[in-house]
Formats: structure tokens, sequence, C-alpha cells
């Protein structure tokens, strides 16, 4: 059994990984943690989620109770995360991290964190992500010399980063596949007189509407032709599912950075 700790538990991901964890029969919740001056603390982290009382209350301090978890689940935000993980650092404990919007150094950071612990830094969960991500390096290999690429993304209107994670990733996979550098050839955007495009940019384009949970597709379009390959998240269980799956199979690894690929064991399909 696992034991995980939560960071972040009065979020939209928050609620929806207490479920997760309440529903594995490999992991068990030990630790449930909210900023100091959430609502949250003190009260019954199962009750906060809206199913049965789990009889383990809300607390502001993950260092006090850092001999309570094996592994620590962290969807919060860039700068409270780093916080997180630095007190695991120090106290030898394994982190998973599905925050996104991190800074270039903030990355490097996690980067040296994961010397010394166990991370899995995923911008996405779900199954189905990952597959798509698999699918990308396929269709770039095929179609990416000669195709113009778009990745399209639309989030719920809480969302503060963009692009998504997810659309930075697809981004990072596509333009490694054919040799780019993703900063070299991201636009971020189009307004005005743009000019015609340029076949080796990789364009993006946000939404950001209502209640949507997660949506993104890569276009590889020619003349006469195109491929999209679109997943959509209909339900954040997707993502909490995932994290809890990958805090169990993080058990008996070695320090190092890991990602979903390695937990589905898709890195070398
Ligand atoms: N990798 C993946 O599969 C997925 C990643 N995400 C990412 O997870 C992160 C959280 O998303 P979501 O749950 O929708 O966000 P929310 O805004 O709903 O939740 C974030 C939570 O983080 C905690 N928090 C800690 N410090 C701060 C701070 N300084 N300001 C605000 N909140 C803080 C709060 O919880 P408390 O008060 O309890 O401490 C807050 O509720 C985002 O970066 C998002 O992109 C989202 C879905 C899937
Ligand atoms: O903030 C969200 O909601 C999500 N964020 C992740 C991202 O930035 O890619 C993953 C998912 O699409 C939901």
């Amino acid at each position: 059994m696992v034991n995980i700790a939560l960071v972040g538990v009065s979020g939209r991901m928050g609620l929806c990984l207490i479920k997760a964890a309440a529903l594995s029969d490999q992991a068990e919740l030990t630790v449930a943690v909210s900023r100091a001056e959430s609502l949250a603390v003190g009260k019954d982290a199962g009750e906060l989620a809206g199913i049965s009382t789990l009889g383990l209350q809300i607390g502001s301090d993950l260092a006090a109770v850092i001999d309570q978890f094996d592994v620590l689940i962290d969807f919060t935000r860039p700068d409270a995360s780093m916080h997180y993980i630095e007190i695991c650092r120090q106290a030898g404990k394994k982190v998973v991290i599905g925050t996104t919007g991190y800074s270039v150094a903030q990355k490097v950071m996690i980067a040296e964190a994961a010397k010394d612990i166990p991370i899995v830094l995923a911008p996405n969960f779900s199954v189905g992500v990952n597959l798509s991500l698999k699918l990308l390096e396929m269709a770039a290999k095929v179609m990416g010399d000669y195709t113009d690429i778009e990745i399209i993304e639309a989030h719920h209107r809480h969302k503060i980063d963009a692009p998504s994670g997810t659309a930075l990733r697809m981004g990072e996979v596509v333009a490694s596949t054919l040799g780019r550098d993703l900063k070299d050839c991201a636009i971020y955007g189009r307004e005005g007189e743009t000019g015609a495009r340029d076949r080796k940019t990789i364009g993006f384009s946000t939404i950001r509407a209502g209640d949507i949970v997660g949506e993104h597709t890569v276009m590889f379009a020619d003349e006469g032709e195109r491929v999209e390959i679109t997943h959509k998240a209909t339900s954040r269980m997707t993502f909490a599912n995932g994290a809890v799956r990958a805090a169990i199979w993080l058990e008996d690894k070695a320090p190092g950075l890991y990602d979903m690929q390695d937990v589905l064991g898709l890195k070398n399909c």
C-alpha cells in the first residue's frame, strides 16, 4: 500500500484526487494539505470532496506530517509547488507533479531535485493524451516535413496558463521528431498583416471558455488533405486516476525525472 499526500486539496484537481486516492486499492490517502488561509483546513478530506467521511483532517503544514506519507501528489501553482517539492527533496520523499506553467528556471530546479528523489512530471496524466503523443511522433515522421502544423487547445475559463502544458508538450514532441527546436519555431497566436505562413513554424491557438475540461488537436495540413489528431477529456477523474497510478508506479523507483510515458511503458513503443 502506497501512502499518498495531497496538496492543493480544495482545487478542481485536488477534489478529484481525494476521490481517486480513496477509490484505489493500492494507495491510501494519509495526508491532505491546503494553504494556511484556506477554509478547507480542519475539515475532513472526504467530506470536502463530497464522498464519505475519511477520518482525515486537512492540515496546512506539509513538513509537520512528513513521516506520514511515501509520495506527494502536487496539482497546484508553480510557486506553491516549488515550495512543496523542496520539502520533499529535503526529506527524501517521492513526488508526482501535475502542475503546469513553470518557468524555465523552475523546470531546471525540478530536474535538480530529481537527482535526489524520484519525480514523475507530466503536463497530462490521461492515457489518451500520452497515446496521442506517440501518434504525433508517427504523424510528424510521415507528414511533418511538408505540412503546416497547428496546435489548438481549449480549456475552462479559470485556467491561468497558456498555451496548456499539454499543447506545449505536443509541440515539443513534434518539433524534436522533425529535428527542430520549439523555441525557434513556435508562433503563439497571429494578428494583423502576418504575411504568408512559414512551413517550418508550429502555430498555437488557445481557447478559454466555460467549463471545457481539456481538448487538444494537432493538425498536419497539406493542400488537398489534412490529418488531425484530437484528444478530448470529459472528466478530470481521468487525470486524477493517472496521477494516483503514477504514485503507485513510483514505489520502487530510484531518484530520477520520469514522465507518464515511463509510467505507461510507452517510451520504447
Ligand atoms: N497534469 C495534468 O494531468 C493536469 C494538470 N493540471 C494542472 O494542475 C494545476 C491545478 O489545476 P486546477 O486544480 O484546475 O487549479 P485550481 O486553481 O482549481 O487549484 C489549485 C489549488 O492550488 C492550491 N494553491 C496553492 N498555492 C496557491 C496559490 N498561490 N494560488 C492559488 N492556488 C494555490 C489551492 O488549493 P488549497 O487552497 O487547497 O491549497 C488551489 O485550489 C494547474 O497547473 C493545471 O494546469 C490540471 C489538470 C490536469
Ligand atoms: O488546467 C487544466 O485544467 C488542465 N491543464 C493541463 C495542461 O495545462 O495541459 C492538462 C489538462 O488539459 C487540464
